[in-house]
């Protein structure tokens, strides 16, 4: 497996110091789609919070509160069912600093209104899954994206998102899928995290960083339903904490592919946020 260039300062910005509390931390809101469709949320919430995001709610349409209110514990909850609940409760809650917004979303009207906005309060987002088929079929909204968002889209939604750029067919090469990656954060204006055994990332206008997988026969168990949500997850909980969004995207990469490495043969997307814990003491956290 080969590493991103991250640096060992930036593990310990993992750390918690004593003088610190839960909002030093950072609070994240993961949208959540309708009942029957909230597993994707409460994993990428369940990941936020064991990366160590200092407060997590899940933000939930009506009809899916009881559900969510049954497996949810450490993590809040809050109704949002339309864009005005989400607005309200951003302008009411600034400590919000980052939100993950797509698993399992739904793609709805409805929900380009309520992504639209998320957008317009500038605020860090990761826009996975559904958010990025939202933004595919409506190119207005893509015209929102800023420099605070990350995008993580696997191969599908990279050519639904950017036509003429993504795979057309296998073997793509890396250095193809770099020059792709790189064009399309300067397309979007955001960091763009291109999923895969060989995952590339890029910020508009910088060189990009590569996680590659593919000599770790482990990591290959990511490839389960869930994984990328966890991944999602990650990433809005290292946005919580301060991290920029280059630096969250390389990071949340990292702690996922050496969080599948130590769960081995047998993962499943319900194992990765569970070895945060494990892989924080084996790094030194
Ligand atoms: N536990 C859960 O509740 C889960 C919910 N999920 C949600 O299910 C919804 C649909 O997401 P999907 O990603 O399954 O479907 P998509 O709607 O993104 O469609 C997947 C399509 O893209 C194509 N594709 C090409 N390259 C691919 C790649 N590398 N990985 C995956 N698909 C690729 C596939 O052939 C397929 O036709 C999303 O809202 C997602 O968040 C999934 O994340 C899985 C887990
Ligand atoms: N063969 C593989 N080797 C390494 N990592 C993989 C492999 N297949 C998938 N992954 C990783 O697993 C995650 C899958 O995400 P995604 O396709 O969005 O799935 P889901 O929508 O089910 O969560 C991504 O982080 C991707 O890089």
């Amino acid at each position: 497996m080969t590493l991103l260039a991250i640096k060992p300062e930036q593990l310990l910005t993992l750390r918690k110091r004593a003088d610190q509390h839960k909002f030093d931390h950072g609070s994240v809101l993961v949208l959540s789609g309708p009942a029957t469709r909230t597993g994707a949320a409460r994993l990428a919430a369940m990941a936020a919070l064991r990366v160590g995001a200092g407060v997590v709610t899940v933000g939930a349409p009506q009809d899916a509160l009881p559900e969510c209110a049954a497996q949810l514990t450490g993590i809040m909850l809050r109704e949002v069912s339309e864009a005005l609940d989400l607005s309200l409760i951003l302008a009411e809650d600034q400590r919000i600093n980052a939100m993950c917004i797509g698993p399992g979303f739904g793609l709805e009207a409805a929900n380009g209104a309520t992504l639209r906005a998320a957008l317009a309060t500038q605020r860090a987002v990761v826009l996975d899954a559904d958010a990025l088929t939202l933004m595919a079929q409506d190119r207005e909204l893509f015209t929102q994206l800023h420099e605070q968002c990350v995008l993580t889209p696997h191969a599908g939604e990279f050519r639904r998102l950017f036509p003429g750029l993504g795979e057309d067919d296998v073997p793509f090469d890396l250095n193809e899928k770099k020059d792709a990656t790189m064009r399309a954060a300067d397309l979007s204006g955001s960091v763009v995290l291109y999923k895969g055994a060989l995952t590339t990332i890029a910020a508009p206008g910088c060189p990009v960083a590569v996680m590659d997988t593919t000599s770790e026969p482990k990591a290959a168990w990511l490839a389960t339903a869930g994984a990328g949500d966890v991944l999602a997850g990650l990433i809005a909980g290292l946005l919580a904490r301060g991290n920029s969004p280059a630096e969250a995207a390389e990071l949340g990469a990292l702690l996922h592919a050496l969080a599948a490495k130590l769960a081995g043969p047998g993962l499943i997307a319900e194992d990765l946020p569970k070895q945060i814990p494990v892989l924080y003491r084996e790094l030194g956290v």
